[in-house]
């Protein structure tokens, strides 16, 4: 098999042995997979000869963009120095030693010692256990409750997808586990009813305080939280909700982890998703934009304090990949490539600013309620009525879906979660391209509210 294997073949074969994430299967099978062959900046090739505009640099990830020869050559030459060896014996290597040290130098404050995992979901399941030998080992082993939000998303193995607050993912497989206490989520457009989004912000931050009394201050170890919450949605929390919640982890001393897999490495216009929210993580998960998907990575950095307690037992937890030489060695050159060619920086101070322009632009279309965009990632409201900010009659995602099937069909990938309409394109993505994303969105908007009207959905 190869890319010039025609896409009927590869859709064949591809229904018979390969089963695909988050995917109804049967019904996948019964239309074929889309074949994506090559990829080249922020555009991507499919086996019909397709050239698509990557509006979500793959799954939020591939912010140096595609075709990247220095990490080819960085993966390469790992490979031919030290293709694999653990961390877990008493050893090391330069990899995962050069890369922890220069993550110590990017993470804020004193997030200064990575314990290093295969994926997101994996670190995630790191700082579950984490927390909860941190306390143990300060004699507190009563204080094991996490709080996460309902739709939140940390990742999908049982864990991550327990710290998670997907109610869909939880009815699958007999989640959560125990342990894990949800709040809800500051979600203005889709919860917020009558209230300003400052009165909203308080009003959720507030339930953080109210679940720790709930539990009691002495039981509960950490909150969760994406400092803009990704998959379920791009929820950019309004302005007071933040500063409330720090203030309620530092009053009752519980940790903080930010899970910086999507806001982390430029995504926001600033390095980390915790300086553009202004908080102060003990942990962050970091992931995704890490190698920019080029290689699996996951990692949870830690601060200074939680080292030193877990350090002093033997945290009997890790991964055969945790600090994979050439993962490592990829990442690194990753995170080099963003720092010489200033890719955060113009994020922040022109492509940005741009971006957010024109993204905001989309607000004059009938279907769109609001857009909201913070650095590169950012998301539409679908509405039949924008000044009640309505759902549509039909059932939730009806209209995301056909939106996101007409962005397909003009050639630009954007996410759909329900009704919102995101995009998280490559963070070299230039302003030519970014005219031609926000055309074609508009495009595919009016295709999509011919459609609604015809089928009497809006
Ligand atoms: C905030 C956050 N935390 C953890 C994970 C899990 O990472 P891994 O997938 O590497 O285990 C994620 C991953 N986020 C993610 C993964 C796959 C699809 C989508 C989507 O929005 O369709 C989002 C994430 O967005």
């Amino acid at each position: 098999l190869s890319t010039n294997t025609p896409t009927a073949e590869l859709q064949a074969i591809d229904a018979a042995h390969h089963m695909h994430p988050f995917t109804h299967a049967s019904q996948l099978n019964a239309k074929g997979a889309r074949i994506i062959t090559r990829a080249e900046g922020v555009w991507l090739n499919d086996s019909d000869g397709n050239r698509i505009l990557d509006g979500m640099a793959g799954l939020w990830c591939v912010n140096v963009g595609y075709g990247r020869e220095e990490l080819v050559d960085a993966a390469a030459r790992q490979m031919r120095e030290l293709p694999f060896y653990n961390t877990f014996f008493q050893t090391s290597h330069v990899p995962a030693i050069a890369l922890a040290q220069r993550l110590a130098e990017l993470a804020p404050g004193d997030l200064n010692h990575v314990f290093y995992a295969g994926s997101g979901s994996e670190a995630n399941d790191t700082n579950l256990r984490l927390v909860r030998t941190y306390w143990a080992e300060k004699g507190q082993p009563q204080k094991q409750w996490v709080i996460s939000r309902w739709n939140a998303y940390h990742g999908s193995t049982v864990g991550a997808g327990s710290l998670g607050g997907m109610k869909g993912m939880h009815a699958q497989g007999g989640m959560p586990i125990p342990g894990i206490a949800y709040i809800d989520q500051p979600y203005w457009w889709g919860e917020g009813g009558d209230k300003t989004p400052e009165e909203f912000g308080l009003e959720r931050a507030r339930q953080l305080e109210a679940k720790i009394l709930e539990l009691g201050p002495e039981n509960v170890a950490a909150f969760i939280a994406e400092p803009v919450q990704g998959a379920g949605g791009v929820i950019i929390p309004p302005e007071t909700y933040w500063p409330e919640i720090q203030r309620i982890v530092d009053q009752y001393g519980i940790l903080l982890i930010a899970d910086e897999v999507i806001s982390g490495f430029g995504r926001t216009g600033h390095w980390f998703g915790s300086q553009a929210m202004g908080i102060k993580p003990h942990i962050m998960t970091v992931a995704k934009g890490l190698s920019s998907g080029y290689q699996p990575i996951g990692a949870s950095i830690l601060c200074d304090e939680v080292a030193e307690v877990v350090g002093n037992c033997e945290f009997n937890h890790g991964y055969t990949y945790s600090g994979h030489p050439v993962a490592c060695a990829v990442a690194l050159e990753n995170l080099r490539i963003l720092e010489d060619e200033g890719i955060v920086d113009r994020v922040r101070d022109e492509t940005g600013p741009y971006l957010k322009e024109r993204f905001e632009s989309l607000t004059d279309h009938p279907l769109v309620g609001e857009a909201r965009i913070i650095g590169m990632m950012g998301s539409i409201a679908l509405t039949p009525d924008k000044a009640s900010r309505a759902p549509f009659a039909a059932e939730a995602g009806t209209a995301g879906y056909i939106t996101r099937e007409r962005c397909f069909n003009n050639n630009l990938i954007m996410r759909h979660v329900g009704d919102r309409m995101i995009i998280s394109p490559p963070l070299v993505i230039a302003k030519s391209e970014i005219d031609t994303l926000i055309e074609r969105a508009w495009k595919s908007l009016d295709e999509a509210h011919a459609k609604l009207k015809d089928e009497g959905l809006m």
